[in-house]
């Protein structure tokens, strides 16, 4: 059982998992430390959840045994430069870090267990998807607590660790092309005589309920699209033109665009 939870990096993503951590009581905030390089994110992140916090990464390593790293890709090298000597073998490495292989991390932390997982930021609301890949010292038990966390803050699955650039271009950054989506058709509700905040309304709730019956069913999405397209209908219409307008292909190549990003930001 782990006992002290440090965050390296406190930025968007430590947030929404603090968040979904804290409320969950999965931990407490006297359990948790925050290690950043921005002393106001620091001071927001303490007065906003109550968590200690740190400028000092390697203090924070030492004290801790779960470590999340949660920096951008291009300040991971540095970073665990730092770590070199202060990460006990008997802590947990969690690494969020996108495009990052855990066979990098390993280099540096040799024998350290390394779960690397790709959430997204969902996890605020209990609502995250996340795929969890373990490294060669992370047995059962650590995949077990890494999952349990992540199944509070939403559901979460154990793959293989080639799979995450192409979980990264779907799930990862997927909530960003839902926000779009959203933006979009609030903007189209507006242009039909809907208030803003009325139209955003509808457009959001109509996207959970089309994912909740998706998930809720198990039915595969185009026999869900055919219950609401009616016959010389409405929906028929409007899917007419999403089709002549290539929205899917623009979605198929929005996520392969993520996925090979992915990719670059590991060099690989
Ligand atoms: N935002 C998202 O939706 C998701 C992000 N990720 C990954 O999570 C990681 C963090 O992403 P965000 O939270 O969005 O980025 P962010 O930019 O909001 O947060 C990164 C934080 O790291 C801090 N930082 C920079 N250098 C540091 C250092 N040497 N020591 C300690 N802290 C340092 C920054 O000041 C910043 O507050 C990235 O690697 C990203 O690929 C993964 C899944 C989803
Ligand atoms: O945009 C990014 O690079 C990160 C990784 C997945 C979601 N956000």
């Amino acid at each position: 059982m782990y006992r002290q939870v440090g965050f390296i990096g406190g930025g968007a993503m430590a947030e929404a998992l603090v968040n979904g951590i804290l409320s969950n009581q999965l931990f407490s905030p006297g359990q948790i430390t925050v290690a950043d390089v921005v002393a106001e994110r620091l001071e927001y992140m303490k007065s906003r959840y109550q968590v200690a916090v740190t400028q000092d990464n390697a203090a924070l390593a030492e004290a801790s045994d779960l470590i999340f790293l949660a920096v951008k890709p291009q300040h991971i090298h540095g970073v665990l430069d730092g770590l070199a000597g202060h990460v006990r073998q008997s802590s947990l490495i969690v690494t969020i870090v996108a495009g990052i292989n855990i066979e990098v991390i390993q280099n540096r932390l040799p024998q350290v267990p390394i779960i690397r997982v790709m959430p997204n930021t969902p996890v605020a609301v209990n609502a995250g998807m996340s795929a969890l890949a373990l490294g060669p010292y992370a047995d059962e038990t650590a995949g077990k607590m890494a999952a349990d966390i992540f199944n509070a803050v939403g559901r979460s699955f154990v793959t293989d660790e080639a799979l995450l650039d192409a979980v990264t271009g779907l799930s990862g950054s997927g909530p960003g092309y839902a926000f779009v989506l959203i933006d979009a058709l609030a903007d189209a509700g507006v242009r039909v005589g809907l208030p803003r905040q009325t139209a955003i309304t509808l457009a959001a709730q109509t996207l959970m309920g089309a994912a909740k019956m998706v998930l809720d069913t198990g039915e595969h999405p185009a026999k869900l699209r055919d219950m609401v397209t009616s016959p010389g209908g409405t929906t028929i219409a409007g899917i007419h033109v999403l089709e002549q307008k290539g929205v899917r292909a623009a979605l198929v190549d929005a996520v392969l665009a993520a996925t090979q990003r992915s990719r670059e930001l590991g060099n690989r």
